[in-house]
């Protein structure tokens, strides 16, 4: 299974998003041209690959043929909701710098690894804000930013990381062998593939592939989190975009990989926009759309059908996504429950509840000049 994202500096995003909150996001469909570059200023790179028993890369089946018309709909804007329009358009190959943990330099709490997402904190809008900083801290706090925001936009990467999932019933009831093991550091696995000699005598032949980090059947969903999007969220509030996907084979353990990682994002969004830029005004919103048999499909609005299309800057966009506003974690939690009920499942051989679906779960944050957005994909 595998998971990637990016992250991205956009550049006049005041102007283009007083009418249209678009989103840099990876073209799934066209997997070959992922690692393309654009015309953006700077850009940075997530990805996430988990492997199941032995899993090697398999696409899964393509998306939706993107429509070229120039008018794009004009939108009021309710207060709840916002039609969103996604930018399709954002290939980028520079690389992310490492930065310290969203819970690190800004006078939050650390949480525990591996902590259920049951366990998650709320956040309220008001009521649980800590005292604001002032004098030499929050000048501390500003140096903070700052620093994050020069390390943003200087060094930049993609990160791949593999998630083994143990066997399944199945694969235990047929008495399957785990063919996989972590190499000796926690960058490499090895597939150990059984081989016969021309005598026929039985031999093992090892194969070792390295990543940017390893993780093991034993890891919690919170492990995940801490490795793959942790990292992402305060570079966001740099003007940037960031995309986490999972990716690989049905069965491969895509979703209950992604499942969890969205509430634990905007939790953690919610710390910085509460905490560390409270006085910018961000708000944070959630929006969750599938691709379905080449359509897309809004998971918030009752599976309503919507289109994608080209605005007059040539940024692919979806029109009429809905944008829930959203001031706490339990209401995040709901909404995306709602999604997950709603999106498409059937049966393969390898899953009895297999998502045939693309999931896209986006998580914009605003204030009045600029326009963040972490997008979560399950392929
Ligand atoms: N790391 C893991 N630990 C325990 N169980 C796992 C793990 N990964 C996956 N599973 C289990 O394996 C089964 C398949 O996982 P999942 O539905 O996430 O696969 P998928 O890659 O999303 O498949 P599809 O592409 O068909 O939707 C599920 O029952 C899930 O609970």
């Amino acid at each position: 299974m595998n998971v990637v994202g990016r992250q991205m500096t956009r550049s006049n995003s005041t102007a283009h998003h007083q009418r249209q909150y678009s989103d840099n996001f990876l073209d799934v469909s066209y997997n070959s041209n992922w690692l393309q570059s654009s015309n953006c200023p700077s850009s940075q790179e997530f990805g996430f690959y988990g492997t199941g028993r032995m899993n090697r890369k398999s696409p899964e089946p393509g998306t939706p043929p993107v429509c070229s018309r120039k008018n794009n709909e004009e939108y009021v804007l309710p207060s709840d909701f916002i039609p969103g329009l996604l930018d399709l358009h954002s290939f980028d190959t520079e690389l992310l710098s490492e930065v310290p943990s969203v819970h690190e330099g800004y006078g939050l709490q650390k949480p525990v690894r591996g902590k259920s997402f049951d366990d998650s904190e709320q956040y309220i809008a008001t009521d649980k804000l800590p005292n604001m900083p002032c004098g030499n801290a929050e000048n501390k706090v500003l140096k903070s930013i700052s620093l994050d925001k020069e390390r943003a936009n200087t060094v930049a990467k993609i990160k791949v990381v593999v998630r083994k999932r143990p066997l399944n019933k199945k694969e235990i009831a047929k008495k399957e062998e785990d063919i996989i093991t972590i190499g000796s550091n926690s960058n490499a696995l090895v597939v150990h593939e059984k081989k016969l000699k021309v005598d026929l005598t039985e031999y093992v032949e090892k194969h070792e592939f390295h990543f940017d980090a390893v993780l093991n059947e034993d890891v919690s969903n919170g492990e995940v989190y801490s490795e793959t999007v942790e990292p992402m969220i305060p570079l966001i509030f740099n003007r940037t975009k960031a995309t986490c996907f999972a990716y690989g084979q049905t069965g491969s353990g895509k979703t209950y990989t992604m499942q969890p990682l969205p509430l634990k994002a905007s939790q953690d969004i919610l710390r910085l926009i509460y905490h560390t830029y409270r006085n910018h005004g961000f708000q944070l919103f959630v929006s969750f759309f599938e691709i379905y048999g080449g359509k897309v499909f809004d998971l918030l609005n009752d599976r309503k059908k919507l289109c994608m299309r080209e605005d007059g800057k040539q940024q692919v966009c979806i029109v009429g996504l809905q944008e829930y506003k959203v001031l706490d974690v339990q209401t995040i939690k709901e909404l995306i429950e709602r999604g997950n009920a709603t999106r498409s499942t059937g049966t393969t051989g390898a899953n009895e509840e297999s998502s045939r679906s693309h999931g896209i779960l986006q998580l914009p944050s605003r204030d009045q000049l600029m326009a963040v957005k972490i997008s979560l994909l399950d392929l």
